[in-house]
Formats: C-alpha cells, sequence, structure tokens
C-alpha cells in the first residue's frame, strides 16, 4: 500500500497544500496574533514536517532535528480555539486542494492535524523540559 506521503502527491502536492495552508492562517484573524508576519521558511519547514511524518523523505529530522519544532512553539500559549482554527484551517487546505476524496486518507489527515495540534499547544505552555510532551522524532502516520 502506498504511503500516505505517496497517496497526496509527494512533495510537490504538500508543498501546494502547504503554501494555502499559511495564507489562510496569516489572513486569520483568531491566528493573527501568533502569526504576526510571513516567515520566510514556515513554508518549506511545514512540508519538510509533514512529508517525513507521511512516510516521505527525513528532511526536517536530518536537517532541522526535532528541537526546532518544540522551539519554535514554546511560549506561544495557544489557546484551544486557536488550536481548533488551525485545524480547520489545514483540513480545509487539503479539502480545497481535492485530496481529501479517499475516506481513510481524510482521517488519517484529521489525527495527524489534531495530534500535532494537541502536542503543540502542551508545549506552547510549558514553564519547564518536563511540561512538554515527551514525543522526541516526528511521528509515523499511516492509513487509520
Ligand atoms: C500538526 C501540527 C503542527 C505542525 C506540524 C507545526 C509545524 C511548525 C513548524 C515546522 C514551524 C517552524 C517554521 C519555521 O521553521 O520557519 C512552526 C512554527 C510556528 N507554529 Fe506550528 N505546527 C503545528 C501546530 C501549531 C499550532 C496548533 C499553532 C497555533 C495555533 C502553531 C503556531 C506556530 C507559530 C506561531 C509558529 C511561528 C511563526 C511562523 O513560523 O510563522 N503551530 N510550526
Amino acid at each position: 500500500m502506498a504511503t500516505l506521503y505517496e497517496h497526496a502527491g509527494g512533495d510537490e502536492a504538500l508543498h501546494r497544500v502547504e503554501a494555502s495552508f499559511y495564507d489562510k492562517v496569516l489572513a486569520d484573524p483568531v491566528l493573527k496574533t501568533l502569526f504576526t508576519e510571513r516567515r520566510p521558511h514556515h513554508v518549506d519547514h511545514l512540508t519538510w514536517f509533514t512529508a517525513e511524518s507521511f512516510g516521505g523523505p527525513g528532511h526536517f529530522t536530518e536537517e532541522l532535528g526535532f528541537d526546532h519544532i518544540i522551539r519554535v512553539h514554546r511560549d506561544l500559549e495557544i489557546t484551544d480555539e486557536q488550536r481548533e482554527r488551525f485545524v480547520t484551517l489545514y483540513m480545509e487546505a487539503f479539502e480545497e486542494a481535492g485530496l481529501l476524496a479517499d475516506e481513510r486518507f481524510r482521517a488519517a489527515v484529521q489525527s495527524h492535524a489534531d495530534f500535532g495540534a494537541r502536542v503543540a499547544q502542551q508545549n506552547s505552555h510549558a514553564k519547564t523540559d518536563a511540561d512538554l510532551h515527551p514525543i522526541r522524532e516526528v511521528p509515523l502516520w499511516t492509513w487509520e
């Protein structure tokens, strides 16, 4: 069976989805206090993360290391409303790219985003390292 990465259409398709997702995030009133400016590497790094988690190449771990994703979310103090909006926009971007027709793929993307957003939220409130979510490597996601 194809990996989620292959099913999505590889780097090119994921990069397109993440670029449209980031446009939505930057324009969103609930998220604008967190995403205050367009960061040049956001889309590439988010694409690397998603590709790796979906069974594609390991660029995120190789080039940045998992600590990067912990660091970028620390102290953001993400609210439930912001976490939920992030997931809604993430699903919208995949939907608009025509990638959610397959129910099992939809379920996998949804659980990937729900899980990742909860980890980011927990880490965003961590006062000490002991408060961080215990995950320390890019999780390999697969078909539900
Ligand atoms: C599946 C869940 C998530 C993933 C995979 C993810 C991934 C990333 C990555 C890779 C970066 C760094 C980009 C860079 O190096 O330039 C980043 C930054 C950031 N993330 Fe997340 N994130 C997730 C969830 C969230 C959530 C739920 C929020 C808030 C609602 C959030 C807010 C931010 C902010 C504010 C930044 C820094 C600003 C920016 O790069 O534009 N993230 N995230």
